[in-house]
């Protein structure tokens, strides 16, 4: 049976195929052979030169740029096969909408992938005497069923390099900073929330753990900027979490039509709410707490029966939570604790006014009655300044460097003309598959711009029986869904997204991101990027840029070096003529090199610049100019 990989696509790595364009007959013989994406290199372009031999495919994807939108997402933990081993490809396993398919592989043949995300209700201890004021025992377990959970989640958290945590530089600034920890144990999480971290398999708080936690914990607000991957979900929940079980209010109203959440998180697209739904419930298992999501493009009567039987963690994004507040159904007054993750992009230009509405222009406390808490791999100073305004005495607290996951993530940069991507990215998902065994599924993120440029490449994977699917926009949310979840679990192993699947997505084995476009803005790439790498694991990243991205090439410059990459002569070259007067990505620190330090402390150029020296940071910037809202 012909695989993916030893069929049409696999044999045009010896003999070139011509797909979709005018690539020349001399790509016949292998050893001459200049693939079509090194033959127009400019003048000085150093990149390293593979012994390609792909014809060309065409770019096409000329179309309106998509901003980052919403996407619901199973957020079940998947076991899968051999995502690289063989199979039986067709083209028509999955129902597709539109000019590109929600997925056109099924799961037979390929992999023996499936999802496990099914709860089971009963079966786990309990975390003993922390019980609630309000009763414990009725949650189901959120913990996956299959396998043992201890071989499941060794599975998820063995191999997790804590040792590539330990030099990372942190800083924080604000009045009375609370001391760091080492061990969840110096902590006063209770004795539930302790079990159930020891369940997740978190031996060791991650370096924003150990400052965030304390500082949450001593009841300051905090504006946290740390690497994507690095655990900053349960650097905000398990604070909530920890209060709402020290302090539960006796009388809470519950069980009539109006909620009365004690804690909102608010994030800004449908799976990402969904996947802190899913931590969050696993992190308050037992405890009596309930944690309910709501979010647009989900049925909203099944959303508020939820809401009806009680909710202490609320996790929305805006655009549904303001359709349910203004239809009467839930108060904000009860709020004691607020979080914003990805919160660059919650307050951004397109977003603001939606946040201002439900902090300030409902019945929420004000800063200083409740506890905020901003978190992001990605801080421009702009954002810093707008979030200030909804902080009260905030400490603000940097790890890492510039957004990135630091060395985790090796970043490839490639001079490929558009014209020549397709068969770019054919010898890297080749590689990329040989790299692959049989029991390990290696998969790829392919990001590209616009929504019909994400139709147009996976239906170009897909002919070339390269087991591919796609998210946008555009598609439904159970094509969504579908197309996720045939990612995580390995069935379609290649996913080629717009940016609705940049910020947030945690899903293990993501072994390379691919930037077939590059995105306008360095903090969507360093968002891009932070699919792979995460949780202490190392990741690739590969970028095909071209004259189209001049204006991108200092910040990545800048952002490569600060990371220990290697850096092409060909890149630099385009860094120095790029034009760096005030564009898109001129990075917020200005004449600092770090757009992610507290902005508080930037008393002008050069002035009391404790950080000067340091390496962290984490934004750049750009207010997110352009950005039309794509909300829930
Ligand atoms: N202390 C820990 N020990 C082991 N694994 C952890 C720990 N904390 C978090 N993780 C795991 O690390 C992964 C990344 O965590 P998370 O999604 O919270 O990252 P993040 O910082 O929010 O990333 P992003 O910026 O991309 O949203 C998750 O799979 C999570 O379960």
């Amino acid at each position: 049976m012909p695989s993916a990989w030893t069929g049409p696509a696999a044999e045009s790595a010896v003999e070139p195929v011509n797909v979709n364009s005018s690539a020349s007959p001399e790509t016949t013989v292998r050893s001459s052979y200049v693939p079509p994406h090194l033959r127009n290199k400019p003048q000085g372009a150093v990149g390293p030169v593979d012994n390609h031999s792909f014809g060309s495919g065409g770019g096409g994807l000329g179309e309106s740029r998509e901003n980052l939108g919403s996407a619901g997402v199973g957020n079940s933990l998947a076991t899968a096969g051999g995502a690289w081993g063989s199979r039986s490809a067709t083209a028509s396993g999955i129902p597709s909408s539109g000019p590109g398919s929600g997925g056109r592989f099924s799961a037979g043949g390929w992999n023996k992938g499936g999802g496990s995300g099914d709860v089971r209700s009963n079966g786990l201890r309990s975390g003993s005497n922390g019980k609630s004021s309000w009763g414990v025992g009725s949650d189901p377990d959120p913990f996956p069923k299959e396998e043992p959970r201890d071989a499941l989640f060794d599975q998820e958290n063995t191999g997790i390099n804590f040792d590539a945590y330990e030099d990372i530089p942190v800083e924080t600034s604000g009045e009375n900073v609370p001391p760091a920890v080492s061990t969840f144990a110096e902590i006063d999480l209770g004795q539930i929330l302790n079990e159930n971290i020891r369940r997740c398999k978190y031996l060791k708080p991650t370096p924003v753990q150990r400052h965030a936690i304390p500082i949450s914990l001593a009841g300051r607000d905090l504006m946290a900027c740390a690497q994507t991957g690095s655990g900053k979900t349960a650097a905000f929940c398990f604070p909530i979490i920890a209060g709402i079980m020290r302090n539960s209010p006796p009388g809470r109203p519950r069980g009539g039509r109006k909620a009365f959440p004690l804690a909102l998180i608010l994030s800004p697209t449908r799976e990402l709410s969904s996947q802190i739904h899913d931590e969050a419930k696993k992190f308050s298992f037992q405890t009596g707490i309930r944690v309910v999501v709501a979010y647009g493009g989900a049925p909203i009567q099944n959303q508020l029966r939820d809401l009806e039987r009680g909710v202490e963690i609320l996790v929305a994004t805006p655009g549904r939570l303001v359709d349910l507040l203004e239809r009467g159904r839930i108060s904000l007054s009860s709020i004691r604790y607020l979080a914003l993750d990805e919160a660059d992009r919650m307050l951004d230009m397109g977003f603001e006014p939606q946040i201002r509405k439900i902090v300030e222009q409902m019945d929420m406390p004000p800063a200083g009655r409740r506890q905020t808490m901003l978190f992001s791999a990605t801080f421009p100073r702009e954002i810093q300044r707008l979030a200030s305004d909804f902080l009260g005495n905030y400490i603000f607290l940097a790890v890492g460097r510039v957004g990135s996951s630091t060395d985790l993530i090796e970043q490839r940069v490639e001079y490929v003309l558009d014209a020549d991507k397709r068969s770019m990215l054919m010898d890297l998902l080749h590689a990329q598959k040989a790299q692959g065994t049989s029991s390990q599924h290696q998969l790829s993120l392919v990001f590209v711009e616009t929504k019909r440029g994400a139709d147009a490449l996976e239906d170009w994977l897909c002919r070339m029986d390269f087991p591919a699917t796609s998210i946008h926009g555009d598609r439904t949310q159970s094509e969504r869904e579908h197309a996720l979840r045939s990612f995580r679990n390995g069935v379609t192993p290649i996913l080629v997204a717009t940016d609705v699947a940049a910020r947030g997505l945690d899903i293990p084995h993501v072994a390379h991101v691919v930037n077939f476009d590059l995105p306008n803005d360095i903090d969507d790439y360093v968002h891009r990027i932070g699919r792979t790498g995460r949780a202490g694991k190392t990741g690739l990243a590969t970028a095909f840029f071209n004259e189209k991205d001049s204006s991108l090439a200092r910040p990545l410059v800048e952002l490569m070096q600060e990371a220990n990459q290697e850096v092409p002569g060909w890149l630099m070259n385009f860094a120095s003529r790029a034009n760096f007067g005030g564009g898109r990505n001129r990075r917020s620190g200005g004449a600092s090199r770090f757009g992610g330090r507290d902005f508080r402390k930037e008393g002008g150029r050069g002035g009391g610049d404790r950080y000067s020296s340091e390496r962290y940071g984490g934004g750049y910037g750009n207010a997110g100019a352009g950005v039309s809202s794509a909300w829930d």
